[in-house]
């Protein structure tokens, strides 16, 4: 088990056998876990084998009751888990609650469409095998790991473990070591609801114990976090040809068009780039704006950005930065960007203040800037003048990331949506993709492969069983030794008659 050197506000460090959390404003310790050793994992994915058969054999209909009280209990003390939240991660209440409340509508979703999505269903079967009834089953992995990213560490984590249990798999879930606490709360909540058998269960760590559970035997892995992350845990899966789910970073852009709600657009620039201090997988970091609208847009934005309160106290926008070392990151970003010949609108290196970053806008930052290019995770965002909205789209496709991304436009709001590259993108607005539970949420490129939320969401935790039963004596036995000639004649005579005309 790694030892974290530093015992920094927020820094988790691994002592006496024990991950401990602390509150990244305070240093205040919120957590003390025993760390898992690779046995541990072992163990755990062993126990949840057995649970995995108990749990699939309750059937659509017995989850979906379990789900439905997971959910209830959640629910019930949605306040006590945001306030967690806030001390463990640092995120404002008021952000904490919108989140568990997404999570939550999740697991509900989850629960309630299992059986409609992943039940059995007859296929019909093909003319020239019409003798044979086809059928389709989506049957559970067995045992899925969850790894958790800290940033969203309710709502995030249950995208994935809400609709791997749905599916019927039973879970070993490692949340991050930042939000050890929380994890627990969760995985203790569906224990309370689900005492029988340890379906979903906990282990603890860095990215240690993250790689073991990918080395455990698993049947699925679900992995939320870096790129950088993602592609050692692909490695490590490959050995065993364990299937992965990657849901990595991002560097999402908003488009503005010259026709544009500009205040809408504002409002939801401001949310969708400093919501959480920007530490959101789907937040907006690049801002291209139609010139005949780019000064009254940035006016506006510059204007509402420096309105925004940053600190622990009730009703601050939002916290501090969760994780210390990716101050470090935004830091650099910003010094890139303007030694680049870029210009800080708002904000700039003055507003980096640990474990706090202010609002910061940057304009003029030539697209090659670590600002445009990485992932910053933080409260900045780079607003950049573009002739219209289609040379806006073409300078966001440039990322080789693909998460979400946004559109304000009037005319055109869904046509541009559609030639963003990535997974999500809202209209008129920002991030209302991730809680919609009916809807696919993933990345492509960089940004990771495989879908969490909604019906691809279920099927991703679920492997797709073909059986095929005959129900009646061949007339042209084409699957058979005993096929004749005269038969064979028979069979591309049909085929000619079934397929030979072009249309
Ligand atoms: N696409 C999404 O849905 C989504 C959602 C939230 C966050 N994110 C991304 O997550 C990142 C922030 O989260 P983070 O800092 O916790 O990411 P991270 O990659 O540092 O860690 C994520 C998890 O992986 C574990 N881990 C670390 N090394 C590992 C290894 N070698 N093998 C297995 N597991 C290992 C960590 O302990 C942690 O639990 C950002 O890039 C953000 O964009 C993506």
């Amino acid at each position: 088990m790694r030892m974290t050197a530093t015992h920094a506000p927020g820094v988790p460090v691994v002592e006496d056998g024990h991950l401990v959390s602390s509150n990244p404003a305070t240093g205040e310790q919120i957590g003390r876990f025993p760390a898992s050793g690779e046995s541990d994992v072992a163990d755990a994915v062993r126990r949840a084998r057995q649970a995995a058969a108990w749990w699939a054999a309750l059937g659509f209909a017995g989850r979906r009751e379990r789900l439905l009280r997971w959910r209830a209990a959640l629910a019930n003390r949605l306040e006590e888990l945001a306030e967690l939240m806030h001390r463990e991660g640092g995120k404002p209440v008021a952000e904490a609650i919108v989140e568990a409340a997404g999570a939550i509508d999740h697991i509900a979703w989850a629960a309630k469409h299992a059986r409609s999505v992943l039940g059995p269903r007859r296929v019909r079967s093909s003319l020239m095998q019409i003798e044979y009834a086809s059928r389709l089953e989506y049957l559970p992995y067995g045992v899925v790991g969850v790894i958790g990213p800290w940033n969203y560490p309710v709502l995030t984590p249950i995208g994935s473990i809400g609709y791997a249990l749905a599916a019927g798999n039973a879970v070993v879930f490692k949340p991050s070591e930042y939000t050890p606490a929380i994890g627990a709360w969760l995985v203790d909540r569906f224990v309370e609801v689900v005492p029988e058998q340890p379906v979903l269960q906990a282990v603890f760590g860095t990215g240690d114990v993250g790689a073991a559970l990918c080395r455990s035997g698993v049947n699925k892995l679900a992995f939320t976090g870096s790129t950088a992350t993602g592609k050692k845990v692909m490695a490590a899966c490959a050995e065993t040809l364990t299937p992965v789910l990657a849901e990595c970073g991002g560097k999402d852009a908003m488009i503005v068009d010259a026709d544009a709600d500009l205040d809408g657009a504002v409002a939801a620039a401001v949310w969708g780039g400093m919501t959480n201090a920007g530490q959101t997988c789907v937040g907006i970091e690049r801002v291209y704006v139609a010139d005949a609208v780019y000064d009254a847009f940035l006016g506006r934005l510059v204007e509402r950005a420096a309105r925004l309160t940053v600190g622990i106290e009730d009703g601050a926008d939002f916290g501090p930065i969760t994780m210390p070392g990716q101050i470090d990151t935004i830091r650099r970003h910003i010094a890139d960007a303007l030694e680049r010949g870029g210009r800080a609108a708002l904000g700039g290196p003055d507003a980096v203040q640990p474990p706090y970053v202010r609002p910061t806008i940057l304009v003029d930052v030539p697209e090659d800037a670590a600002a445009v290019r990485e992932e910053t995770f933080g409260p900045t965002l780079t607003v950049t003048r573009v002739a219209d909205a289609d040379e806006g789209v073409r300078l966001a496709n440039a990322s080789r990331y693909g998460l979400g991304g946004a559109v304000f436009s009037r005319s055109r709001g869904v046509a541009l949506a559609r030639q963003l590259r990535s997974g999500m993108t809202a209209v008129n607005s920002a991030i209302s993709f991730a809680g919609m539970p009916g809807l696919p949420f993933g990345g492509v490129g960089d940004s990771g492969f495989g879908r969490i939320h909604g019906a691809d969401g279920l099927r991703e935790f679920a492997r797709p069983k073909a059986i095929t039963k005959r129900r009646m004596r061949s007339l042209l036995p084409a699957l058979s030794f005993d096929r004749t000639p005269k038969q064979v004649a028979q069979i591309a005579r049909a085929v000619r008659l079934l397929h030979g005309r072009p249309r």
